[in-house]
Order: C-alpha cells, then structure tokens, then sequence
C-alpha cells in the first residue's frame, strides 16, 4: 500500500511517500521550509534522487499547491490512502481518525487552541480530499498521546469555573515523542514499560515530554503549543501577571498579546530570526544578542529535563530530537554549561538529579545532523537511527495504512 503523508508544521511544508506492508518504508521525502518573503528551499529524496532548490513559494500554504505535481513528476500519484498529522484534537480525538465532514469541523473548530497549526493541517486535508475524494484519509493527533496524563499533571490551578469550560493542559508532539521513545527503548533493548525517558524535541515548535514506563506523564505544552519552552516565534512560559501589565503599561488588547506570544516572541523576539541557523552564525561571530537567545533556550529545555526526572523519580534515557542540537556548537556549549565536566566534553545536565553516576555519557559533539541522541545511564550510549523529519509522519503512515484497511 502506498500512502502519502503530510506534516504541514508551523515553519514547514513536510510530506512523504511510505509503501507500507509488514514493514513500513519511506520511498519518498519532500520537503519546503525556511519561508522568507519571496521565496523558500526545497528539497526532494527518491530513491538515489537528491534534489535541492530555491522557489518562489512564500508561504506552506503557496507550496502546498504544488505538491501533487511533485509527486507526479517522480511518478508517485498513484496512492492508497493518506495520513495528516493534525496538532491539537482536543478532549476528543484519543487515537487516529478517518476523516470526514463531520471530523474535519470538530478539527477546525479547535483552531483558537492552535492558531498556528490546525488551519495549516487542515488545508492539506482539504486539498487531499478535494483531489482524491475516494481515498480514505486518516489523521493523528499531536494531542493524544498525552491524553492520559494524570489529573496533577494536566489541570491548571485556577477556578472551578475556568476549568468547567475546558481549560486545562493537553501537550503536543505526541506522536513524535511516542515514536523517539519506542525506538530508544528498542534501540537499548529494553522494555518500553521500564524506561523512564524524557523526551526533548527541538525544532521551530519545541516541548519536553517525560514517559514514564511506556506512558506519557507530563508534557512542557500545555492548553496550546505556546507554553513551555522557548521556541521559534513562541515565547514559551512567561508570567501570567504579563498580561495585567502590558495592559496597563502598554494599552495592549488580549488579541495583541497573543499574537505577539504565538508570532513574535521566542528566538524571534530575543534576536530577530526564528532560525537557529541564522542565530548560530551570528553568535559565531561574537553577536551577544544571539549568545544570549541561545543560552535562554538551553538553559530552559535543561531546567524541564531536571524537573522531569525528579518528577519521575529517576531517568533512565534522555532523547534529543533536534537540528540545533546536532549542528549548533553555541547550542551544545550552552547545554553542556555549568557543569564540572564541560572540559571533557560529556554531556553531564542530568547527573545532579540523578542518583547514581553515568557509566558512559554520549558526546553532544558527536551527534550527527539528524539523528536522535540518547544519553543512557548504567548502559552503553547509543544513537538512535531516527531522522528527525520522520517521526510524526511514519506515525501518520502507519495509522492511515490500518485505517485505510479496515474502512
Ligand atoms: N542545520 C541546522 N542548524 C541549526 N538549527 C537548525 C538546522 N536545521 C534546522 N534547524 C532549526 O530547526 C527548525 C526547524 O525544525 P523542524 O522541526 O524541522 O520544523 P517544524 O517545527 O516546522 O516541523 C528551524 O527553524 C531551525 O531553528
Ligand atoms: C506543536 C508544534 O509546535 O508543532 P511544530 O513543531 O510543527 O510547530
Ligand atoms: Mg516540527
């Protein structure tokens, strides 16, 4: 079965090509990002196929049009069924879902919990039905894999009111935590179920997720995807009191308040560009106002990891997910800050909060561009072969694959 995957993220147009039977096999990755006014890369793998180019394309929904002419110039249109990463489902969308009509309003209809995301999603749904109406389409969900999460970790303390209407903590990238954790817990070869893993996933949109025993505990995102870390344009946690103030010092409205959280803030608002690369050659080159975006967004993602573990009891792997990671030295030297073993290289932020020592800590050094690193106590260090692009879409793949064969 071939099934055509899309992730259309906040930053990114992503989509594949799987042939799915027993095993599921990407034969083709296309992707469009890096959007500046007037123009986009993008990039193309088929088989020994490797193609990089500049367009015109403004925009994911401008590059979205395109994509089935890609896919026909590679002689891939014939397709089976499809799979959306969709990002926030709500209390409702607890595993994957064909979509119809009825699906795609409840979808949209959550649009204000993910302003960045859901309208983006559903414009390749919307795309894919109009031009395949015959072909089943499923999507997963950001959102539920965190849906069990205890009540401590998921309700906001605020009042009784508030949370009957619905306010209270979802947690996103799910199927890319869920995906990083299964393959970290194959890859050390131990059961899913014993590990208590924190999972950091680094890109434009970025959140820690703490698994424990198999299961997601607690996620650093929150109602939206705009709480937690620092991120591309996203301010991640900032003091609620904010709000009170910028009204009174600022006259500013809460539409404009948020919009400057969701689009204006984060590496964006510290330094200028919402891109790691951009940031990481400025700081190359002594900018303080890039060394310092960098340090806040490392010192961020360590401060959850720390708080995960305690929160778990312990650790047993940490999983990076992350470009930045792997290709940003000022990233790595901010990570590895503060700790007696930074000479050595080692990536030491989880010792102080775990009990025990390290048998053998992976060099954030040696992490190669799109790969997942695995820092493994009491076991040898391993890297997982993940690509980094892979993980909401194998996920979409798959599930679009069952569904397409039960419907
Ligand atoms: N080579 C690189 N070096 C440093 N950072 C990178 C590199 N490639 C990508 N990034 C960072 O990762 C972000 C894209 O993350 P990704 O997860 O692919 O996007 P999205 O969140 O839109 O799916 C970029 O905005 C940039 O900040
Ligand atoms: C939920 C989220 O932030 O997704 P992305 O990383 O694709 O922006
Ligand atoms: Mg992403």
């Amino acid at each position: 079965m071939q099934v055509l995957v899309f992730n259309a993220g906040s930053s990114s147009l992503k989509f594949g090509i799987f042939s799915v039977t027993t095993e599921t096999h990407e034969v083709f990755k296309g992707s469009y990002e890096r959007f500046r006014a007037g123009g986009c890369e993008c990039r193309f793998r088929h088989g020994e196929t490797d193609e990089r180019g500049a367009v015109e394309f403004d925009s994911p929904s401008e590059a979205l049009k395109v994509v089935p002419a890609a896919l026909k110039r590679f002689g891939l249109d014939a397709i089976d069924a499809v799979g959306h990463r969709i990002v926030h489902g709500g209390a409702r969308f607890t595993s994957p879902t064909l979509l119809d009509d009825e699906t795609v309003e409840a979808i949209e209809a959550l649009t204000p919990l993910a302003p960045l995301h859901n309208p983006a999603n559903l414009e390749a749904v919307r795309l894919c039905r109009g031009l395949w109406p015959d072909i089943s389409q499923v999507a997963v969900f950001d959102t539920a894999f965190h849906l069990d999460n205890p009540a401590f970790a998921n309700t906001y303390a605020v009042p009784a009111r508030w949370r009957d209407a619905g306010l209270r903590r979802y947690g996103f990238h799910g199927t890319s935590h869920k995906y990083v954790a299964e393959r970290a817990a194959q890859e050390i070869g131990r059961p899913f179920s014993d590990l208590q893993l924190v999972s950091i996933h680094l890109g434009n949109g970025a959140s820690i997720c703490a698994v424990n025993r198999g299961h997601s505990m607690d996620s650093s995102m929150g109602m939206t995807p705009l709480e937690g870390l620092v991120m591309g344009t996203r301010s991640g946690d900032v003091d609620p009191g904010a709000f009170g103030f910028l009204s009174r010092e600022l006259q500013l409205s809460v539409q404009e308040i948020e919009d400057a959280l969701y689009y204006e803030s984060g590496l964006k608002g510290l330094a200028g560009s919402s891109d790691m690369r951009d940031i990481e050659d400025r700081a190359a080159k002594g900018d303080p106002e890039a060394q310092l975006a960098i340090e806040i967004y490392a010192y961020r993602a360590k401060k959850y990891v720390g708080a995960y573990a305690a929160a778990m009891g312990g650790l047993s792997i940490a999983s990076i997910r992350s470009s930045s990671a792997s290709e940003s030295p000022s990233f790595r030297r901010s990570w590895t800050a503060g700790s007696a073993s930074h000479a050595n290289g080692t990536n030491p932020f989880l010792i102080p909060v775990c009990r025990g020592s390290f048998h053998r800590t992976q060099r954030i050094d040696e992490l190669q561009p799109g790969k997942v690193l695995l820092v493994v106590r009491n076991h040898n260090t391993v890297v997982c072969t993940c690509d980094r692009s892979d993980d909401h879409v194998e996920s979409a793949a798959r599930a679009a694959s069952g569904l397409a064969v039960r419907h």
